[in-house]
């Protein structure tokens, strides 16, 4: 796991050889402190050179041997043996130098980048720390702010940028190991002293406190209730405050109780469900190993509305030429300047060229001839875009793809209008397109694996976490929604208020609460379905009591508030008020609070104190449950794909895993327990009804996450 070799006559070359990432695993590390011992033993040997194999010098501790007990030497040692040994070491970085390995670079005297490589510590987003010196030395290294900027975000790093931070000595375009072992000869002899960094002092500006104070001030305000930016902080106080092996001890206290928390098993979960669900399958065996995408340089997007402009600016991005489409000559010109305005002031960011030249604007369907794939984004009326399929299924290349960005449509429906239903596939951007990482991949009844693979693939290249989906009303993150909003409106109901519940919401971790963030998106929105739905407005059947729809309980809260002109921040008033239409600052509105009271005596409903445990439950607990249903219906490959919807779409805390990870997390009997309950309680609410799975879950001992597919007993997969 680590290569030894003597090379140029007195350099020992080691090489960390465990691919893709060459994680320091047991096996490795052990590779790495034999190899030091050799070459710090041998007198031939008069200096040392670490890389590692394939590009890539080390990607960090490896995250699998986290969940495991711990064997081999610990990186705490193996690194000081280096940095305390006679002979120069030095760091050859290539690819990356991330976590442990940029600690392992840390521990070498001297460190050489290639241009492309790129460092960091990202333990924070693991829900750790570096915690083998990385704490210690990095300030010592690069001083105070920049130090503590870069562990409690896990910010990567250039090369350029970590020469002029001073994190590397030199960066260069050829070979990093190459000039490491030209290097590592030059500095035979030169005194190593000044390069222990563990003998350093961390240097300090005068106002170290305001600067340490900032930043714990920062970090708990981002990361509501994550607990890893805090201890960082506390790491880097110790590394200004105390002599170095004190600052280690510290350090290791803080990660010893950051490793056992449920955060950082949470935020591990998230990083390897963030993967797993590139990796789709199909229940006809196709799958992203076996499964070729069709290539795509020329993309065309149909309708220059909020979604429509999102998306062709993240294709642009992703280096794309593409034809966008809209019905007139007005609309196009307006959206030519919104998507123009919108890549420059992106460009200007990165300071970069915004690649306009990319694009080319029409009102002809025509000119689409020789596109590879189409992403239709009209508003979202089933009539409309069948409209739109039909002429794109005439006008467009044989084999060109047809995506449909719907939020919640029948893909079936759509592609059934068209002559080739099986390049047809939903693609489910959020808003806004060009910054939301989430993509929903839906896939029709028809939809081949290559068009899959297609759409799948370009999510990618668009650098969304991309989820595969089935196609059932809302998909997968709108379907489990509805029963979260709806026990969020009883909530106002039985006494709540919306900053109660979304005060509730906020503690455990969303950066908004559910009436905030429907405030945000215009309420509206929301009322126009509801309406289509015939829940509300003149559809509605009259024999229905007003608290009453389609056979279950329904609370026409929204709708009173819809029908006063309160429409959300647009119109300045919606479950809060704003300083002004458009404002952002929500505080609570009296009009809401007496709304409400008003409401609880028309019908007769004697207000209760409701406290954050309830709004909790019912809200996440039923959201919960219909996950549940949504994988027992097979709409979704797995726990993680939902999970990763909720963290990636819909602002679900990181640091709690997603909807079904933080249901193990509660575990499955209390889940079911408190359904169970508000059940009883709310008999007329169908979506408190646990779902059979958790049910058969809870038989069968909870099983982990990644064993619930087993207890699934339809027959599964409709993806
Ligand atoms: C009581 C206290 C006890 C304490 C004991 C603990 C001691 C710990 C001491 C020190 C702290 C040090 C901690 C760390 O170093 S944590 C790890 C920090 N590193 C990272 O966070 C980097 C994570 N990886 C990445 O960012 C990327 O993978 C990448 C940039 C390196 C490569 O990206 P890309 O080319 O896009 O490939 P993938 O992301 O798809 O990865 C390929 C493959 O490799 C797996 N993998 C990546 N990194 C790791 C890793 N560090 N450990 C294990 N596995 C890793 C990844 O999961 C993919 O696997 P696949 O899906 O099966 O193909």
């Amino acid at each position: 796991m680590a290569r030894y070799a003597q090379v140029q006559g007195s350099v020992a070359l080691i090489t960390l050889t465990n691919p893709p990432v060459n994680a320091l695993s047991a096996a490795v590390r052990l590779g790495i402190t034999e190899a030091v011992t050799r070459a710090l033993r041998d007198p031939k040997v008069k200096s040392v050179v670490i890389c590692g194999e394939n590009g890539v010098f080390c990607g960090g501790a490896d995250i699998r041997e986290f969940a495991k007990p711990m064997t081999g030497p610990p990186l705490v040692p193996m690194i000081s043996a280096i940095e305390e040994g006679d002979k120069p070491v030095v760091a050859a970085i290539e690819g990356v130098a991330f976590g442990g390995g940029l600690e392992l670079a840390l521990g070498c005297h001297y460190r050489i980048a290639h241009s492309k490589a790129r460092v960091g510590l990202p333990e924070v987003t693991l829900g750790l720390l570096p915690a083998a010196g990385g704490t210690q030395r990095l300030p010592r290294l690069i001083g105070l702010a920049p130090a503590l900027e870069l562990i409690t975000t896990g910010r990567h790093v250039t090369a350029q940028e970590a020469l002029k931070l001073g994190i590397v000595d030199k960066v260069t375009d050829q070979s990093a190991q190459d000039l490491a072992i030209q290097f590592a000869q030059e500095v035979i002899g030169q005194p190593l002293l000044p390069r222990k960094l563990s003998t350093q002092l961390t240097p300090c500006p005068p106002d170290v406190d305001t600067i340490l104070d900032e930043a714990m001030a920062r970090v708990k305000q981002r990361a509501r209730g994550a607990m890893a930016p805090v201890a960082c902080v506390q790491a880097v106080r110790a590394a200004v405050n105390l002599p170095y092996q004190a600052g280690m001890q510290k350090e290791q206290e803080l990660m010893a109780f950051l490793f056992r928390s449920s955060q950082a098993r949470a935020l591990q979960y998230c990083f390897f469900a963030q993967r797993a669900v590139g990796k789709w399958s199909l229940s006809s065996g196709a799958h992203s190993g076996n499964s070729k995408p069709r290539p795509v340089t020329k993309a065309a997007v149909i309708g220059l509305g909020t979604m429509g402009r999102g998306i062709t600016v993240a294709l642009v991005k992703a280096g794309l030429s593409v034809v966008a489409v809209e019905t007139n000559k007005k609309q196009l010109e307006m959206g030519k300047q919104m998507v123009s305005a919108m890549l420059k002031h992106d460009a200007q960011k990165m300071n970069a060229v915004p690649r306009l030249d990319l694009l080319h604007y029409t009102t002809d369907l025509s000119e689409l001839k020789n596109t590879d794939l189409i992403i239709e984004a009209v508003f979202e009326d089933m009539a409309l875009k069948k409209e739109v399929f039909k002429k794109l299924s005439s006008v467009c290349k044989p084999d060109a793809v047809l995506c449909t960005n719907t939020s919640g449509l029948d893909v079936d429906e759509l592609a059934s209008v068209t002559k080739r239903p099986e390049l047809v596939v939903g693609m489910h951007f959020f808003a806004p397109a060009h910054v939301m990482k989430l993509l929903e991949v839906v896939r029709g009844s028809r939809s081949s694996p290559e068009v899959m693979a297609t759409a799948m693939h370009l999510g990618k290249r668009l650098g969304k976490v991309s989820v595969v989906v089935g196609n059932c009303s809302g998909f997968v993150g709108n379907r489990m929604l509805r029963p979260y909003l709806d026990q969020a409106n009883f909530l106002l109901e039985e006494g709540a208020t919306p900053e109660l519940v979304d005060g509730a919401l906020e503690e455990f971790g969303f950066p908004m609460g559910v009436f905030k963030v429907s405030d945000l998106s215009g309420l509206d929105v929301g009322w126009r379905i509801r309406k289509e739905a015939g829940l509300t407005g003149p559809n509605v059947d009259p024999k229905d009591p007003l608290r009453r729809r389609q056979g279950r309980r329904y609370s026409p809260l929204p709708d009173l508030v819809c029908e006063q002109g309160r429409l959300g921040q647009k119109s300045g008033r919606g479950w809060y008020l704003y300083d002004k239409p458009g404002g952002r600052v929500a505080t609570p509105d009296p009009d809401i609070h007496k709304l409400l009271e008003d409401y609880r005596v028309r019908h007769g409903i004697r207000p209760r104190q409701i406290g954050s445990q309830e709004v909790l439950e019912r809200c996440l607990f039923a959201l919960i449950n219909e996950g549940f249903r949504v994988l027992e219906d097979g709409m979704a490959m797995g726990p993680e794909g939902i999970d990763m919807i909720y963290v990636f779409g819909y602002g679900w805390p990181r640091h709690r895993g997603g909807p079904m990870f933080y249901a193990a997390m509660v575990g499955l009997p209390r889940v079911l327990e408190r359904l169970e309950y508000y059940q009883q309680v709310h008999p007329d609410v169908p979506h408190l009804q646990p779902s059979s799975l958790l049910r058969r879950l809870v038989v069968n001992g909870s099983p982990p996450l990644d064993k619930w597919r087993d207890f699934l007993q339809r027959p599964h997969s409709q993806l």
